[in-house]
């Protein structure tokens, strides 16, 4: 059976927003609850507050003894393996195929082998309908089949706990009306407890054995179904019924404004419930008729919910109307602290990403992949910029030498010039703008398509999966193409000193080989690596915390490559400071 879920006193703000406060409420083991409520009432943010993936500002959410509002992300990652998610879209990733998705969980948490992992899939996609489609991307399959997979990625590892944002979003009503039925077919099978969000009255009507409602930020009304049903509570019957006329207006902000009480007088006097209403002239004094396996198994948790009402342990929950608390807004942070906070973030994520290279498994073939990509958008640019660059540098110091009567040390100044500075400079900036780029607006694609926190759900830990690939694969790529510039860099200055401006060949590098020392070449390459590391964090850490919409994912990846500048010009400063500070020159 699954396990219980207990939530008190849970409370959560975005910013300035309230979005709901000191919900209270239990899902029952093994029961189907569903969570009703407005669009914009924040159903979505529960569910992730449950899941762990939301950080609520008070309150506790137990289960079996365990609070996933202070459990630190590894017990949550580890008490994720027992729910089984299915969002919204499905949230499956766009890499891989149906097969592969579904098979995503069993490959990472168990030792099975693929003969058994393949019989536990095709079990899976049967029981959703989606064998022959197993192949498929995707990018190539109906929002139904999306959710379907999406439903049979989410019961692989059997899970205890199954949540499930919206399961009608996007699908006609006899699709729903088939995902509802196969929910309780899956109930039924394993006897997990499930909590469905949704606003789809039918589903509300036939498939929980428990429902709760969000309005105006607070749990309006939480309890079973033949209490919950059968309530003339204005906001709870006008939702059932979707009727235009009543508190519920066009959008929640408007409500929220609204500084009135709810008036609880029923809008239909007389005892009439939704049920009348719904069903016109012909009054309907039973509840409507709750879903059953088709299958003919048993659902033992609809027996102990009986149990429940009939002993009168389960009671239906009212909110008490309160103004004050509900007119509550809280003070915003201020911009110096949201900036504080997102540098101390980004430096959290740089030494997780340090401590996660060392833990395993290590996604070896993600980094191949990513160092593969890194170099591949990066390495044309870095040598038609390589060799203006070279050029400019010798030519500038050139000139300057030939002017203070210098020109034997020409060839020193101009290689130390490219080596220490130019190369690393002109390496990350390009691994910035077109690797990190990239890097950003792939995960924050993923992020607002939930792929993300589909990966969190499943125990999996995106800076292990996805950063320390991504991170490694800048550091790898900026040290190859930083020697690869240098080289380049210092023909280029050679070929315009030597050529163009009559220099000797002998004197170019002689004075190259008085002057410098081998800790000269090596800082470049240490300034590659550290100009990498950071480009791979800012890019990963603005993907990661890419805001929602596309506009979310446009303005991330402008702002990874901004930071990443900003902090290189820093960075390079503080590390050439030092190195002439420390290391004496060579005849110094
Ligand atoms: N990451 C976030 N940052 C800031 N605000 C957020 C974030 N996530 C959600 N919100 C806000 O929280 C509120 C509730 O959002 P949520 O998606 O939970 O609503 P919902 O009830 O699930 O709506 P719908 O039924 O339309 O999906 C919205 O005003 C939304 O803008």
């Amino acid at each position: 059976m699954g396990g219980t879920v207990e939530v008190e006193g849970l409370s959560k703000t975005y910013g300035s927003q309230n979005i709901w406060h000191d919900v209270t409420l239990t899902l029952p083991a093994g029961e189907i609850t569903a969570l009703l409520g407005p669009s914009g009432t924040g159903k979505s943010v529960f569910l992730k507050s449950v899941m762990g993936l939301v950080q609520p500002e008070a309150g506790s959410i137990l289960i079996d003894g365990t609070d996933m509002v202070r459990a630190t992300e590894a017990m949550r990652l580890e008490m994720r393996k027992r729910f089984g998610v299915l969002f919204q879209d499905g949230a499956l990733f766009g890499s891989m195929n149906v097969y592969d998705n579904v098979a995503f969980p069993l490959r990472e948490h168990t030792k099975k082998t693929e003969a058994d992992i393949r019989a536990i899939v095709m079990e899976k996609l049967d029981m959703v309908g989606l064998v022959g489609q197993e192949h498929k991307v995707p990018g190539e399959i109906s929002g139904g089949m999306k959710k379907r997979a999406g439903l049979a990625r989410s019961l692989v590892t059997d899970p205890e706990i199954i949540l499930i944002d919206e399961p009608d979003s996007g699908l006609d009503p006899v699709r729903t009306s088939n995902l509802a039925q196969l929910l309780v077919e899956v109930n039924a099978a394993t006897d997990a407890t499930m909590l469905v969000v949704t606003h789809n009255i039918e589903l509300a009507r036939t498939m929980p054995d428990n429902l709760g409602m969000l309005y105006r930020r607070e749990l309006v009304m939480f309890g079973p179904r033949e209490d919950f049903l059968l309530t003339d509570h204005p906001v709870v019957s006008q939702f059932m019924s979707g009727d235009p006329e009543g508190p519920i207006g066009m959008s929640e902000e408007v409500d929220h404004r609204r500084d009135e009480p709810v008036d609880l007088t029923p809008a239909y006097p007389g005892g009439t419930s939704i049920l009348t209403r719904h069903a016109g002239a012909r009054p309907v004094e039973v509840l409507p008729r709750q879903l059953t396996p088709k299958s003919g198994r048993p659902r033992p948790a609809a027996d102990r919910h009986r149990e429940r009402v009939s002993s009168g342990a389960a009671q239906l929950y009212i909110a008490p109307d309160d103004e004050t608390d509900r007119a509550r807004s809280l003070p915003r942070k201020g911009l110096v602290t949201r900036a504080l906070t997102s540098v101390g973030d980004l430096f959290a994520l740089g030494l997780d990403a340090i401590r996660s290279t060392f833990r395993r498994p290590f996604a070896v073939r993600e980094l191949l992949e990513q160092f593969w990509f890194v170099v591949s958008v990066s390495w044309i640019p870095a040598m038609l910029v390589a060799i203006p660059f070279g050029a400019v540098i010798a030519l500038q110091l050139g000139t300057l030498t030939v002017q203070v009567g210098a020109q034997s040390f020409t060839g020193a100044a101009s290689v130390l010039a490219v080596v220490q500075q130019a190369a690393p400079i002109v390496t990350t900036l390009v691994i910035a703008g077109a690797g990190g780029a990239a890097i950003c607006a792939d995960l924050g694609s993923r992020r607002i398509k939930d792929e993300i926190d589909a990966m969190r759900v499943m125990g999996i830990d995106p800076v292990r999966r996805l950063v320390v690939p991504r991170v490694l694969a800048c550091v790898f790529a900026a040290v190859l193409l930083n020697g690869l510039v240098s080289v380049v860099g210092v023909i280029g200055g050679y070929f315009f000193n030597v050529v163009v401006q009559g220099g000797t060949p002998g004197a170019y590098l002689a004075s190259f080989t008085a002057l410098a020392q081998i800790s000269d070449l090596w800082v470049g390459e240490i300034k590659a690596v550290i100009f990498g590391f950071v480009a791979g964090v800012v890019a990963c850490y603005r993907g990661l915390n890419t805001a929602p919409g596309p506009k979310g994912v446009g303005d991330a990846v402008n702002q990874s490559v901004v930071v990443t500048f900003l902090l290189l010009f820093f960075v390079n400063f503080v590390i050439t400071t030092l190195y002439l500070q420390l290391v004496p020159g060579k005849g110094a």
